[in-house]
């Protein structure tokens, strides 16, 4: 980012009021009758009735519409572990995107844990306030204890979006990208860059697609994870492959698709131009990609080119995936966020993206045209129809899959946020 711009960013974060959420009320409050129901004496009754049944909680508290943005800090995008408080931006960013784009409140919690265990005992014993648990920026391998755990002892969804959303954002968009290079996902020689929190869960969601494990090469800082290499975790010994290759030199000769999940400007236009004709480049890491779309671009005319920003075409972002599987998740009261809810919503935002594309995202993207193709593998995240789209598909697995807790909802289809309620 140029100068000016990195002085844009701070001051719209600083100005006109620090931070990017603020806390509405939902009732009146302007008389003394309007008080004495919001608070004593009235506030006694939703009390009783709560702990009469739990479940009122959802009747006559905000915890069926709110979601925890929970981080300690440790995988900031791809900025690396600067600690739970420097990570409070982006979990405010996250609310942000949950609240404009699907109708949902968030808290966010940066937790200052000495270990998973203490992370893993502070979220547990406040959960029960919320209708979700959204796990953010918690790096590998420790994510996947947390999340395991939390899904075990917590009865509301526990979702690590750096593994799950990315995972369905990135296989929505490469079954497109390949299908317009004309290649198939069982057939393609894939390369993954970075072997965390997102590169595991991509490539576990790419081979519950089709993806064929013996195409895969992933390496992490040391190179190629191969099965002669005895200091693997066993999230990255599930894809050491046999073979004599090392480096990322290596790997990417030949290679159909280059998925980056580690950090920025780690793949060279001499590595890009080794590639199979049409290769599909993901260059996911945040904010700098693993190569700059202009330095991939001048590299190969054929490239199918996407990155995790918001400034470029074919943006391969969980913002595609998070707000809209709560809201089909909470809509039904799920018990958990599941493969089938996962798949559902990986086939709802890759079908979107063949559709045509309505003028006022055109007009977000100053834009005379954008159709399927090169340049538009997946819905924008302007797009509103995410909202009815993948909620539904989701909210539609949850019942059919058996862990929704309420039917599927009869206000949908959602048009906007402000139907988030029904009515
Ligand atoms: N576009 C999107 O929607 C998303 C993008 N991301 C991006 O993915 C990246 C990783 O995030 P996450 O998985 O949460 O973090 P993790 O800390 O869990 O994983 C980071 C991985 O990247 C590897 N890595 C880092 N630097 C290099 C390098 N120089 N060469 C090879 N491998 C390297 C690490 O290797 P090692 O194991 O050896 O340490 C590790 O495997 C970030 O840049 C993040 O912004 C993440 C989520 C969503
Ligand atoms: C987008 C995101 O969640 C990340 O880069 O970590
Ligand atoms: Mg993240």
């Amino acid at each position: 980012m140029t100068d000016a711009k990195k002085q844009a960013a701070l001051d719209y974060h600083a100005h006109p009021i620090p931070g990017k959420l603020s806390v509405e009320l939902t009732k009146p409050t302007a008389s003394a009758k309007d008080l004495a129901l919001a608070y004593s004496p009235g506030v006694a009754e939703p009390c009783r009735e709560i702990a009469k049944d739990v479940e009122n909680a959802y009747l006559y508290t905000g915890k069926g519409n709110l979601v925890a943005v929970i981080s300690d800090g440790s995988a900031i995008l791809g900025l690396g572990n600067l600690g739970p408080l420097a990570s409070k931006p982006v979990m405010e960013g996250k609310g942000v995107l949950f609240k404009r784009f699907a109708g949902i409140n968030s808290v966010d919690l940066e937790v200052d844990a000495e270990s998973p265990q203490a992370f893993i005992d502070t979220v547990a014993r406040v959960a029960i306030t919320w209708g979700g648990i959204n796990l953010e920026d918690i790096k590998a391998p420790e994510c996947f204890e947390i999340e395991r755990a939390l899904v075990e002892r917590c009865n509301i969804p526990v979702f690590h979006d750096d593994q799950h959303g990315t995972a369905i954002v990135t296989a929505a968009g490469m079954l497109n990208a390949l299908d317009i290079a004309g290649k198939s996902l069982d057939e393609a020689r894939i390369v993954c860059l970075g072997a965390g929190a997102a590169a595991i869960a991509c490539m576990k969601l790419l081979v519950a697609c089709g993806a064929k494990a013996e195409n895969l090469f992933m390496l992490d800082r040391k190179g190629v994870i191969h099965s002669g290499r005895d200091d693997l975790n066993q999230y990255k010994a599930m894809f050491a492959t046999e073979t004599d290759k090392r480096t990322l030199d290596d790997a990417i000769e030949g290679a159909d698709v280059f998925l980056g999940l580690s950090g920025p400007n780690l793949l060279s236009a001499e590595q890009l131009k080794t590639m199979a004709a049409n290769p599909v480049v993901f260059a996911c890491s945040n904010p700098d990609p693993e190569i700059h779309p202009d330095v991939a671009n001048a590299a190969r005319d054929d490239v199918i080119m996407a990155t995790g920003r918001s400034d470029y075409p074919n943006q391969v972002n969980n913002v595609l995936g998070f707000p809209f599987i709560f809201r089909g998740a909470l809509d039904v009261r799920a018990t958990a966020i599941n493969e089938e809810m996962k798949v559902a919503a990986v086939h709802a935002l890759k079908d979107l993206a063949r559709e045509p594309v309505p003028q006022y995202v055109l007009d977000a993207y100053e834009l005379d045209a954008l159709e399927f193709g090169r340049g538009y593998i997946l819905p924008t995240p302007l797009d509103a129809r995410l909202l009815d789209r993948v909620s539904a598909a989701v909210a539609q697995a949850a019942v059919d899959s058996g862990v929704a807790r309420k039917p599927f909802p009869s206000h949908y289809p959602l048009n906007g946020v402000d139907e988030v309620y029904g009515g």
